[in-house]
Order: C-alpha cells, then sequence, then structure tokens
C-alpha cells in the first residue's frame, strides 16, 4: 500500500484511534465495573491528558506516515470539554479523509450540533439493549434505551451516518438480539453485534459468554432477509451484511471466533498520551513524554515509524492457543482507558 509505513507483519498504518479520556458517565459492568471505577479511583489529572494541539500535532505526522482514518473515542469522548474544537483541527489536516467517534450517547442532543458543524460526520453508538430496565442494569447507572434512542433519532436528523453497537453476553442479553435487530431495521444505520472480548482484567470473562457470529447470524436468518456484503476497505473490523428489503445493514464483530488481526492497521493512543499497537497490549510507547521533551517535528516522525515499525501485535489470532492461567496473568489495559 503506497504511503505507507508497515509494521513486522506487513500491516499497513491507516487508522489512528484517539482516547480523549479516560473518564465515563456509565459504568458497564464488562467495561467499569463500579466495584473497580468507584468512587476512590484515580483518573487521569487534566495535565496528564493530552492536549488539542497535542493530539494534533501528533495526527499531523500520523497522516504523513499513511493513517487516513481518525477515531475518537474514550471512555466516554463527549465529556471532553471543547471537543468541537479538537475535531475542527483534525478535520483541517491534509490526508485525512474520515472521521467518527464512538460514544455511548448519552450527551449528543448536548454537543452534536457542535460536533456536526466542526466536522464530525460519522457516530458509533453503543447500545445493548431495547429494554429499558436491562439496559440500565448493564450500563450501572439506570440509564433506560430510551433516553439513548432519543439521541439517536436526533443525531440523524442532524445527518450523522449511524452504526450501533451492542456487546453480545450470553444469558445477559442475548435475547434481545432479535428485538434490537427489528427496532434498527427499520433506521438508516449499521447495528453491529461484537462479541464480547476479554479486553482489561476486570470484566470477568470467559468463553462461556461468547455469543459467536455464527450464533447470532443463525437467529436472524430465521426472520430476516440478509446477504453478505464485500469489505468497505482493507482491513474492515466489521462483517457486514444487508437486508434485501430495507436501506439498513447488520454487521458483526468477531474478535473471538474469526480474529481480523492480519489486517489490523489501527494505532490506538491513549489519552495520556501512550501509543499501543493492540487492543490487548500490556506496554504503551510514551509519546507524550518525547512530545513535552521538546523532540522536532522531523524525530517525532521518526519515533512514531520505528514504533510501528516493531509492531508485531496480534492477540486475537493467538487468543485459544494462550492458556487461560496465563491470559489471567497478562495485565492488559482497560478498554475504557484505551477506547476499544
Ligand atoms: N479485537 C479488536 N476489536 C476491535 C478493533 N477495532 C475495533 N474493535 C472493536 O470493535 C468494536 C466497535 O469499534 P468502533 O469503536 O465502533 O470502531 P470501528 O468498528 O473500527 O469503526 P468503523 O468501522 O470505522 O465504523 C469495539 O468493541 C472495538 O473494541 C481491533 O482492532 N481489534
Ligand atoms: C470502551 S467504549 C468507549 C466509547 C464509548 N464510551 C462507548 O461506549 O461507545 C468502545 C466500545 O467498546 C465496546 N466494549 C467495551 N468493552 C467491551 C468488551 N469487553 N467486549 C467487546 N466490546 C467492548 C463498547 O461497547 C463500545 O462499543
Ligand atoms: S463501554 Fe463506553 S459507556 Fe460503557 S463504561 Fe465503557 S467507556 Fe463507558
Ligand atoms: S487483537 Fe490486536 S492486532 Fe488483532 S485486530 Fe485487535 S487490535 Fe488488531
Amino acid at each position: 500500500m503506497a504511503g505507507s509505513i508497515t509494521d513486522k507483519f506487513g500491516r499497513p498504518i491507516r487508522d489512528l484511534r484517539i482516547s480523549v479520556t479516560d473518564r465515563c458517565n456509565f459504568r458497564c459492568r464488562y467495561c467499569m465495573p463500579k466495584e473497580i471505577f468507584g468512587d476512590d479511583f484515580e483518573f487521569m489529572k487534566k495535565d496528564e491528558l493530552l492536549s488539542f494541539e497535542e493530539i494534533e500535532r501528533i495526527a499531523k505526522i500520523y497522516a504523513s506516515l499513511g493513517i487516513k482514518k481518525l477515531r475518537i473515542t474514550g471512555g466516554e469522548p463527549l465529556l471532553r470539554r471543547d471537543l468541537d474544537v479538537l475535531i475542527k483541527r483534525l478535520n483541517d489536516i491534509e490526508g485525512i479523509e474520515d472521521i467518527g467517534m464512538t460514544t455511548n450517547g448519552l450527551l449528543l442532543k448536548k454537543h452534536g450540533k457542535k460536533l456536526y458543524e466542526a466536522g464530525l460526520r460519522r457516530l458509533n453508538i453503543s447500545l445493548d439493549a431495547m429494554d429499558d430496565e436491562l439496559f440500565g442494569q448493564i450500563n450501572d447507572r439506570g440509564i433506560g434505551t430510551s433516553r439513548i434512542i432519543e439521541q439517536i433519532e436526533y443525531a440523524i436528523s442532524l445527518g450523522f451516518k449511524i452504526k450501533i453497537n451492542m456487546v453480545v453476553q450470553k444469558g445477559l442479553n442475548d435475547h434481545e438480539i432479535l428485538p434490537m435487530a427489528r427496532f434498527f431495521k427499520k433506521m438508516p444505520v449499521t447495528l453491529r453485534f461484537i462479541e464480547f472480548m476479554d479486553v482489561g482484567n476486570d470484566n470477568g470473562w470467559n468463553f462461556d459468554k461468547v455469543v459467536t457470529k455464527k450464533e447470532i447470524l443463525e437467529i436472524l436468518e430465521n426472520e430476516f432477509d440478509i446477504e453478505p456484503l464485500e469489505p468497505a476497505y482493507y482491513g474492515e473490523v466489521a462483517k457486514v451484511y444487508r437486508h434485501n428489503d430495507a436501506d439498513s445493514h447488520l454487521g458483526f464483530i468477531t474478535s473471538v471466533s474469526e480474529s481480523f488481526c492480519s489486517t489490523c492497521t489501527r494505532a490506538r493512543l491513549s489519552s495520556d498520551g501512550k501509543f499501543y499497537g493492540c487492543l490487548f497490549a500490556v506496554e504503551g510507547f510514551d509519546v507524550r513524554k518525547h512530545l513535552r521533551e521538546g523532540v522536532s517535528d522531523q524525530e517525532l516522525e521518526e519515533i512514531l515509524t520505528g514504533v510501528w515499525n516493531r509492531r508485531d501485535d496480534r492477540y486475537s489470532d493467538l487468543r485459544t492457543e494462550i492458556t487461560a492461567e496465563n491470559r489471567r496473568k497478562r495485565n492488559k489495559i482497560n478498554m475504557s482507558y484505551i477506547g476499544g
């Protein structure tokens, strides 16, 4: 792929996922369980976070190395103050073709318009159930589904392109697959089913809680007339299907049952400025330290190139080979810290 640096397995760098905060207004049990992320949990202090200037500078260098796509995430990105200012700056970078944001959606009515005006066009909104009570339990803040649907409808009215992310867990919300699919079939969105992943160390994951793409597809094919589409771009995360009798789509994110590491083009930047080559990484590379020590753009470019050239992560490919014991011992970063 011309114009892009590659890693140890020849994978080009294409996307940068930028976490802008480690805080969140939800406490989803699979991501930020209250017992760990309680009142005394120490979130990052303001001066630990990358400033907008620092994020912009890193993104510019990455754009020159082949990044075309940016995703803003968190924690909950809508909690970061003046986010529209950052979006505007990122949108102005030469070479950046696409900016998306992954959000729980709760604050879209408050901030969506400013973000759209700043140039954001795509939102991936997380929602795990149609049932108000169940969703309130999953986010552990008692926020019902209807509160999020209102925000989604508002975001659609503003013109955003929207994907809905549903993490499916066996015995918890797998009975919500069909209600979710029925509801979102009527909306101009792609509903994606995400296999529950063993991110972080605190989310109680085990293989038995995973509902695979195959199982979900069987449920859906009983009711819907759908067919698979070719990937929209190299390394697309989701396998997408279209409804033959509606304008909406369905998708699957199959990190557990069909890993997609061989085409993984994603670099990740935590809100305190560490580079990670994988969602399941243990250690990051401290980019902020170099920035704050005053490196030149040329030096920064060399540093970031070297980091990508050395990248050899492919955790999901290896997951089944790693024993449960070793998986437990591996001190992985938290999902809310790196942003998915
Ligand atoms: N294992 C794994 N999971 C990923 C990767 N990228 C995204 N995901 C997961 O896929 C789910 C949806 O991700 P999103 O944040 O919506 O981003 P996306 O699907 O890459 O975004 P677009 O395709 O650009 O719309 C989240 O649970 C992510 O953690 C990846 O590289 N590896
Ligand atoms: C960490 S969140 C950050 C952005 C935002 N707060 C949100 O929830 O969309 C990013 C995505 O990761 C997903 N996620 C979190 N923990 C997960 C897990 N254990 N397995 C699969 N997906 C997970 C969330 O559902 C969400 O779609
Ligand atoms: S999944 Fe998103 S909304 Fe839920 S706790 Fe994690 S960061 Fe917050
Ligand atoms: S497990 Fe790591 S290397 Fe594999 S697709 Fe996910 S982020 Fe990329």
